[in-house]
């Protein structure tokens, strides 16, 4: 975080000068490995070399400075950015984040993700993703609303529902948007609700979009369950992560009969061998770190000695989902679930990848698991825009059938090619993109 020094707002030039030749160090940044899991997917399919060069550059990154007066008057200055990949499907898309590891490199790396995770989805968005280097629990709400209503200001020339629509990620959430909608709307002198999804339903919001990524996740270990032949009853899961994606993903398999033995947060991993009780224990937004506290008052429950061991637990599934580069090389060796349902953006590092693979782990990627989220946003845009409310059973019944179709068609790709599920994944979505630069004859 940089305090009391002014970086003035500016565009720079993309992120991307590193050699690619250079040995990967580990863990690995998000634009290493998206990097990486490009070239390795390209080879399986017939696309120009032009494309996939391309592919591994944002078009652009605009970082910004952010003042905010805090609430004992100081002024400090917190860096931003918005990272915007590729955009020939249409407007690019992705969350913001709010955390102290936010990095220009991170961003960049994240939003080829959304790129992929847009077009596995054949969602008519690019890829986009930006955040703020803060702490958010060090923040007031006060103070996060000035934080966000300025990073909307900075931001406003280069968003918008037709060019590029943020959306929340971590450390942020559904009255964040409703901040960045009404900063943004009074700037442009009309209210825009489109500018952001994942807003609450009462300013143009979706039902069903904070839900949605977990349940995108939880649908997918359904698949992933009945494709490897477990029965979901009694089928054991661990989740890294208790928040947004981690809490909703764990007490939807908890309804559908999985024993979710173990989740975790910052403070530590719980678990229980008969399965927890998920309902009880309050989720990132509803109280955080409250993991800990659960196992205390809990018969049966007990932590573990360090949270990180949630990761090497012998259960069917595991779900990474709180933060990227959990699964390195440095514990692959150790993951005991026989299915990784990747929750998280980028949990698990190249290297890590190939060992899982070898090892005869089948890990889901997170450009199809958690792509719910950003599914849940599409119809919110699309609600906006024809200013037409949808329940929330229309809403849950359509990410279904948007998340099997994605599913089938990446299911597809594994079985003809004999690949990796990421591969497959990467597969579908580069087909789709690479079709999409031909037929609009953009080059490079
Ligand atoms: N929100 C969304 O719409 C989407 C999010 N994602 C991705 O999912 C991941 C989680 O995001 P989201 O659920 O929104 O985030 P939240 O901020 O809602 O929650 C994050 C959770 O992860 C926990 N956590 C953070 N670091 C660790 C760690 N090292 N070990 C264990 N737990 C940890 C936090 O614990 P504590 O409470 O202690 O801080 C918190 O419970 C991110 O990678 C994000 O990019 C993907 C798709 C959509
Ligand atoms: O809903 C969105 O637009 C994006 C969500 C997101 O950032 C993600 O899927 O990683």
């Amino acid at each position: 975080m940089s305090t009391g020094t002014a970086d003035t707002a500016e565009e720079s030039a993309p992120a991307d000068d590193q050699s690619e030749q250079q040995e990967p160090r580990e863990p690995e940044t998000a634009l290493e490995t998206a990097r990486r899991q490009l070239e390795h997917a390209a080879v399986h399919l017939d696309v120009d070399p032009g494309v996939v060069e391309r592919l591994k550059h944002p078009t652009t990154v605009h970082r910004v400075a952010v003042p905010l007066e805090r609430d004992d008057g100081s002024v400090e200055v917190f860096t931003g950015y918005r990272a915007q990949h590729d955009d020939v499907r249409g407007p690019y898309k992705g969350g913001l984040r709010f955390h102290p590891h936010v990095s220009e490199e991170e961003c960049v790396g994240l939003s080829m993700w959304m790129t992929w995770k847009c077009a596995v989805m054949d969602l008519p968005f690019g890829g986009g993703k930006g955040g703020v280097i803060v702490d958010p629990k060090q923040l007031s709400e006060t103070e996060k609303e000035k934080l966000t209503r300025r990073f909307a200001e900075e931001l406003r020339k280069f968003v918008g529902p037709k060019k590029d629509i943020p959306a929340p990620d971590m450390g942020t959430d559904a009255q964040t948007m409703a901040w960045f909608m009404d900063a943004y709307s009074m700037q442009e002198g009309e209210t825009i609700p489109g500018v952001v999804t994942g807003k609450p339903p009462v300013v143009g919001g979706t039902e069903g979009r904070e839900e949605a990524p977990g349940r995108s996740v939880a649908l997918v270990v359904r698949e992933a369950a009945d494709y490897y032949d477990y029965d979901l009853d009694g089928l054991t899961v661990a989740v890294q992560g208790y928040g947004s994606v981690g809490a909703n993903a764990a007490r939807l398999l908890d309804d559908w009969g999985a024993d979710v033995v173990s989740v975790s947060d910052t403070g530590g991993a719980v678990y229980a061998e008969d399965g927890l009780d998920t309902h009880a224990i309050p989720s990132f937004s509803e109280e955080p770190n409250a993991v800990t506290g659960y196992a205390a008052d809990t018969d049966g429950a007990h932590l573990l000695d360090d949270g990180n061991d949630i990761l090497e637990l012998d259960v069917d599934v595991l779900i990474p989902a709180a933060v990227g580069n959990v699964i390195t090389v440095d514990n692959a060796d150790a993951v005991r679930a026989d299915i990784v349902v990747e929750g998280a953006n980028g949990p698990t590092t190249f290297a890590a990848d190939e060992i899982l693979a070898e090892r005869g782990v089948h890990v889901i990627p997170d450009i199809l698991a958690n792509a719910g989220g950003v599914t849940a946003s599409y119809f919110e845009w699309l609600q906006d825009i024809n200013r037409r409310t949808w329940t929330i059973e229309e809403v849950r019944s359509e990410l279904e059938a948007e998340m099997l179709k994605a599913w089938n068609a990446v299911r597809t790709e594994v079985e003809d090619k004999d690949i990796t599920w990421r591969d497959a994944a990467y597969v579908v979505a580069l087909g789709r993109i690479a079709e999409a630069k031909s037929v609009r004859g953009l080059w490079p």
